[in-house]
């Protein structure tokens, strides 16, 4: 439980205040988070295969953890040395200083010592770290870079701000990073990702009903893990269903110019399992969507003179036979009417690519939040700054930024990135935990439209009472992005184009 909530600088501060005010001694609590950072070095880096180990010294608590570590390496011989830069430490942190001086732990100033190292230890600043590294610690830091050597952060990246993940003026570049006790949102800022390395948390056992005095339940931003997201999956079946009742989509998507972003949307919302996948897409586009999925009900929309959709016939104009309605890709922004009456639909609807852009036009945005049903948006970066023009991303906080839009326009918004975060309008948040540049591809959003708007329109067809639809959003994104992990493990980060990325979708649950 405690694995999906991700936290701010503050709370982690305030929770950090209530164990100690119920009677955890600071330096008790210290010990702990410190001996797991320990021992995880140990098995990451054996004594068998490297020897010297270097540790920068802050001084804060970050630097009382370097110094517990430096101390439990000395006494299972490692050959230990100190960078301790700043003469003042906090109370607890030089009484480590002065217990690791008298077992002979050499203590210097200048990082260059450390250059013999094989291993640097990064505890120069924590989450107290909200000022900009200047003068000698900006040149620590980036001598320590220069070295291209492992470094393992202890909580963040020295450097590192701990909510917006912005590098403050410079920032240690790991090769892991043993995130302490809670996520801290850095771990899930795209501009954070470059320095964070490997990360893995370290739950040193911080009891939830502290966690509940500090942060409401359930956690405001959270994480989507695979349990959860196997959870929200609409399997098993019931024994006794039939297709409409495993969910109908209709796509409105495509033109002349752009009828593969179709077909990557259809292979997307197939791949989700939808029970009735029917798609909307101008005339001469039919035989093709046909010929690649046989089983969705295609239905040919009379085009305008350059092969964008003009209309809607009846087929797909009573709204009413669907359980959802995704529309966008490649429309192109000659199909304004079509996003026109779709926002009019009583059911909810996806808005992607042209959907996201003609609403942009329309300057619809702030009556989302009065359709009867859920709207989600799901912009990337570019899409996002036309769609609101006045949300800034303070020092390039994607997560405040997609909070923000989705309580302004009332509409879930999924803010795609390396990272990417989905908005509700109640203000709560997920962020998706892992992904790969692999999805930096053309397609790939389109793939995530179709899947988003079948998955979504199984749960609103389903039985079950629980139709958190923010969380379903999430589950594709998570979905998405494993299949992305899991064809790039198997055909390199090179190979996976769209359609590829389309036929993984299903084996993420094999
Ligand atoms: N999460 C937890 O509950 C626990 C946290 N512990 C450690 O405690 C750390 C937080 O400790 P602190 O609050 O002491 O904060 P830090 O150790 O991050 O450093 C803050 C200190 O550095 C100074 N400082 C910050 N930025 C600076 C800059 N750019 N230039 C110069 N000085 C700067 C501050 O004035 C302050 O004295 C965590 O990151 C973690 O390593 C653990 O010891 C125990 C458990
Ligand atoms: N560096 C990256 N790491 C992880 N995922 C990425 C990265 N770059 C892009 N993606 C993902 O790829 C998809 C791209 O979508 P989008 O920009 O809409 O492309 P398109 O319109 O060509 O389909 C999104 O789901 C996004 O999160
Ligand atoms: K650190």
């Amino acid at each position: 439980m405690l694995e999906q909530i991700i936290v701010s600088a503050e709370q982690m501060r305030q929770i950090e205040e209530q164990i100690f005010s119920a009677g955890m001694p600071v330096a008790a609590l210290m010990e702990k988070a410190a001996g797991l950072c320990a021992s995880r070095v140990q098995s990451l880096y054996p004594l068998s295969e490297i020897k010297k180990v270097g540790i920068l010294v802050g001084p804060g608590h970050n630097g009382g953890d370097a110094l517990v570590v430096a101390r439990e390496l000395h006494l299972a011989g490692y050959q230990v040395k100190i960078c301790r830069p700043l003469s003042k430490l906090k109370d607890l942190t030089n009484t480590h200083a002065n217990y690791a001086a008298s077992l002979k732990i050499p203590f210097f100033e200048e990082i260059e010592t450390l250059e013999d190292c094989e291993l640097i230890i990064d505890g120069l600043f924590g989450f107290g770290n909200e000022r900009s590294l200047e003068g000698k610690l900006a040149a620590i830091v980036n001598q320590l870079n220069s070295w291209s050597k492992s470094v393992v952060s202890i909580d963040l990246p020295s450097g590192i701000h701990t909510d917006t993940g912005k590098v403050l003026g410079t920032a240690v570049v790991a090769s892991h990073t043993f995130c302490l006790g809670l996520w801290k949102r850095a771990f899930f800022q795209d501009q954070a990702l470059a320095y964070l390395g490997k990360v893995e948390r370290l739950d040193f056992g911080i009891p939830p009903h502290i966690v509940w005095q500090v942060i409401p339940q359930p956690a405001p931003v959270q994480q989507i893990t695979k349990t959860l997201a196997q959870k929200l999956l609409p399997i098993p079946r019931p024994q006794v269903t039939h297709k409409y009742k495993q969910g109908h989509l209709l796509l409105i998507c495509g033109s002349h110019r752009y009828a593969g972003g179709t077909l990557l949307t259809a292979l997307g919302a197939r791949s989700s399992g939808v029970g009735m996948l029917s798609i909307a897409v101008p005339e001469s586009l039919k035989p093709i969507l046909v010929s690649h999925l046989p089983d969705a009900l295609t239905i040919g929309c009379p085009e305008t003179e350059s092969g964008a959709i003009a209309s809607l016939p009846d087929l797909a104009q009573d709204f009413s036979n669907y359980d959802l309605i995704a529309c966008g890709p490649g429309l192109t922004s000659e199909a304004k009417p079509i996003v026109e009456a779709v926002l009019k639909a009583e059911c909810p609807i996806v808005l992607d690519a042209d959907g996201l852009n003609i609403l942009a036009q329309l300057g619809t945005l702030s009556s989302l939040g009065k359709r009867k049903a859920t709207t989600v948006l799901t912009p990337h970066l570019g899409e996002f700054k036309r769609l609101f023009p006045d949300i800034e991303l303070t020092d390039g906080d994607r997560i405040t930024a997609v909070q923000t839009a989705a309580q302004q326009s009332g509409a879930i918004v999924l803010l795609k990135g390396a990272r990417t975060a989905i908005a509700n309008p109640n203000g709560s948040v997920w962020l998706i935990p892992e992904s790969t540049p692999a999805l930096a591809r053309g397609g790939s959003g389109d793939v995530l439209t179709g899947l988003i708007g079948g998955l979504m329109a199984q749960i609103e067809a389903g039985e079950s009472e629980f139709k958190e639809e923010v969380s379903i959003v999430a589950t594709a994104a998570w979905w998405h992005a494993q299949a992305g992990i899991l064809a790039a493990k198997q055909r390199t980060e090179l190979g996976v184009d769209a359609h590829t990325l389309s036929q993984y979708l299903i084996s993420v649950w094999q």
